[in-house]
């Protein structure tokens, strides 16, 4: 792996008792990159994805971030630094407009945020609200109360969140889980955006083969928490090991 790589593990390991969740995965990925975490169900995703992001602590094994290690940090330490990644809705204030979501997020943003704000570092946050929005497709519904927006709109003001914090890497776990059809694909059109931006480096778990096949250059396979393989989304697509764990075989 080269001197571009962003975010890496290395034997990450996570056990649960006697069950091991994450079993030695050693991954990385280059700035700037969209890659693909996919597995069936109980591989490990979502717990890999709470490694790497703070929100649970490693057995053992190492997590790097710009080349320094992470390992067991806790989350909010981790997203100041730059990598968050995206909660299915539970960060939201319900009681607050979309635009003081997003606000609250890009004020405690690691550039901006300082206890003795200026004027102009208000107009700046307020700026980036805005930008975000755009970016998210929520403009319009701005000063809507985000409790009132259907489950698609909010699970944008997730993502919109994420992104006002400026961070260089965002982890999606599942970002259209449970969304309608139209819901989806404005999903997939954020999605394509963000992935296509040189700055952010995007790394994706979804069930949704369609949605990888669009999104991802690279694509790895957990199994049983262990990684099976790797390679592009085609090479992945006509894998026949991929597709034996995929129908419950081994
Ligand atoms: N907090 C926990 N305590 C005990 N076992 C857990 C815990 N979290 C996850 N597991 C177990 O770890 C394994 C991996 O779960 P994980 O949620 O990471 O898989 P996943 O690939 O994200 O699955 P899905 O696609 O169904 O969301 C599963 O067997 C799960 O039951």
């Amino acid at each position: 792996m080269n001197d571009s790589v962003v975010l890496r593990t290395e034997d990450l390991t996570k056990r649960f008792g006697s069950l091991t969740a994450v079993d030695s995965v050693s991954w990385g990925i280059e700035s700037g990159a969209t890659k693909a975490i996919i597995g069936p169900n109980g591989a490990g995703k979502s717990t890999f994805f709470n490694l790497i992001s703070g929100v649970l602590p490693p057995t053992s094994g190492e997590v790097e971030f710009h080349g320094e290690r992470i390992t067991g940090n806790p989350e909010y330490k981790i997203a100041r630094r730059g990598l968050v990644k995206t909660h299915q809705t539970t960060n939201i204030y319900e009681e607050s407009t979309v635009f003081d979501n997003v606000r609250i997020a890009a004020q405690t943003n690691r550039t901006t945020f300082n206890m003795w704000s200026k004027a102009s570092d208000l107009t700046t946050v307020n700026d980036q609200t805005e930008r975000v929005l755009e970016r998210v497709g929520l403009t319009d519904e701005r000063d809507r109360m985000a409790g009132e927006l259907p489950h698609g709109l909010q699970r944008k003001i997730e993502i919109g969140i994420a992104l006002a914090t400026d961070p260089d890497v965002i982890l999606f776990d599942e970002p259209i889980a449970g969304m309608s059809q139209d819901g989806r694909r404005e999903m997939l059109t954020v999605l394509q955006e963000l992935s296509n931006d040189p700055s952010l480096t995007t790394v994706i778990t979804e069930h949704d083969f369609d949605i990888i096949m669009n999104l991802a250059e690279e694509i790895t396979v957990l199994h049983q928490g262990a990684i099976l393989t790797e390679g592009t989304p085609d090479e992945i697509a006509h894998n026949e090991q991929v597709q034996k764990v995929y129908l419950g075989g081994d």
